[in-house]
């Protein structure tokens, strides 16, 4: 017999019975389930990644959603499983849902939840600060001080890349792709070249007003470029950002060809999905190519990383902390609860998942509504008209 999975529980005699893989930041999702006669049952196990076993114990016999993690597969058997028990609803903490089978989720009837727009801004200053660090050093010197090695300022010292004037590339420029770029662009003045399958035609905008905004002010007015072809940013970038999904369509995106392309002086970082890049070859080409820098949030086989990359001094690596601000990480939290609870009571879907701030909104209650349901189409669930 499997072992009992230890849990939290709160409002014991709920109508409806929410489960939550992990204890999420803040209080509000909580008291916004209980107050509309949810049981809420949180996992209290030490572990980090719950198995599907573990995850099947916590659904057990009866239960009506689950808030999960983007550590965990849910595909068929965990779908299925949640369908016996009664459930309808699932949620990720997270926006990215390369961790759920969707075709899954629709064979069952069970709609998918994610967390869009609260975590844009945190997870591009994340993608600034990295490539800032990795630009001027910043913990190789940190390391260097640390060990009691400084012994007078020297022409030579730390010598890194001043990004004013350069290029800032992105791959993949939606929401966050977006809010990296205008921050790279506004507050080092670096000329824009990205790649989409769609036209960012907001982030071009913003750069044509802030590119006439310099030149009034008699400073070099910033540009910006849409390229036809990744190749094109590969080439021309002194900064690339990665910020794509995670799909077949842009696994191993970057690979030993694409990064055979890029300058030797380049920057590279990821805080979208580790697999986006080979990380091997990226290890290989590091080692190759000491100008070379990366700024990693996320790694291909999260939690570990492919042997050789934490010796190299040239990558700044960081655990997938990019979401990890106090208000975004409990906004996460309260998003997922309400997309399981909105499909639970049988409330529509938010017309618009790039804009929901209102149910962030600690001072009034949030519409009736699910914030984000990706497979909402597929299941034929009502839009709201607010
Ligand atoms: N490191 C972290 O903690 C975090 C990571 N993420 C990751 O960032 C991803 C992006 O999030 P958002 O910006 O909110 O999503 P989004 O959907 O607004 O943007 C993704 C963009 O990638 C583009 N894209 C898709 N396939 C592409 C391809 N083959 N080549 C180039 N571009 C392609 C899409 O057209 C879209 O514009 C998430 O899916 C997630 O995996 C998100 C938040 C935090
Ligand atoms: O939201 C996501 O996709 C993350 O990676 C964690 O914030």
């Amino acid at each position: 017999m499997a072992k009992p999975i230890s849990i939290e529980v709160w409002n014991p005699s709920g109508k409806y019975r929410v489960v939550s893989t992990k204890s999420m930041p803040g209080t509000r999702w909580i008291n916004l389930l209980t107050a509309q006669d949810c049981r809420v049952e949180i996992c209290t196990e030490k572990k980090t990644i719950l198995s599907v076993e573990d995850i099947l114990a916590l659904i057990g016999d009866r239960c009506d959603g689950v808030i999960g993690q983007l550590t965990e597969d849910w595909g068929e058997v965990l779908f299925s499983a949640l369908k016996r028990a009664g459930g309808t609803a699932f949620s990720n903490m997270a926006v990215g849902y390369n961790n759920v089978d969707v075709s899954a989720a629709n064979k069952y009837g069970v709609a998918v939840g994610n967390t869009p727009g609260v975590l844009t801004e945190t997870t591009a200053e994340l993608a600034a600060a990295l490539s800032l660090a990795a630009a001027r050093r910043i913990v190789e010197a940190d390391q260097f001080m640390r060990a009691g090695l400084y012994d007078g300022w020297l022409p030579h010292l730390f010598v890194g890349n001043l990004l004013k004037g350069q290029t800032v590339g992105v791959i993949g420029a939606g929401r966050i792709g977006s809010a990296y770029a205008r921050m790279m662009i506004e507050g080092f003045k670096m000329n824009l070249i990205y790649y989409d399958l769609y036209q960012a035609t907001r982030l071009e905008k913003f750069v044509t007003a802030y590119g006439q905004f310099l030149k009034a002010n008699g400073e070099q007015p910033v540009t910006w470029k849409r390229a036809a072809t990744m190749v094109d940013v590969l080439r021309e970038a002194d900064v690339i950002s990665l910020h794509p999904i995670l799909d077949k369509t842009t696994y191993h995106l970057i690979n030993k060809d694409s990064l055979a392309i890029m300058k030797k002086e380049a920057i590279l970082v990821n805080a979208s999905r580790g697999p986006v890049i080979d990380e091997a070859a990226l290890v290989e080409h590091l080692k190759a190519n000491p100008m070379f820098r990366v700024g990693l949030d996320v790694f291909e086989d999260e939690p570990f990383m492919k042997p050789g990359l934490a010796e190299q001094k040239n990558a700044v690596i960081v655990p997938h902390i990019a979401s990890a601000s106090k208000w975004t990480r409990e906004g996460m939290a309260t998003l997922a609860a309400l997309n399981v609870l909105g499909k639970i009571k049988g409330y529509p879907i938010w017309s618009d998942p790039n804009r929901v701030d209102v149910f962030l909104d600690e001072k009034s209650p949030p519409p009736s509504a699910c914030p984000s349901i990706v497979n909402a189409k597929h299941l034929g669930l009502t839009t709201s008209k607010l």
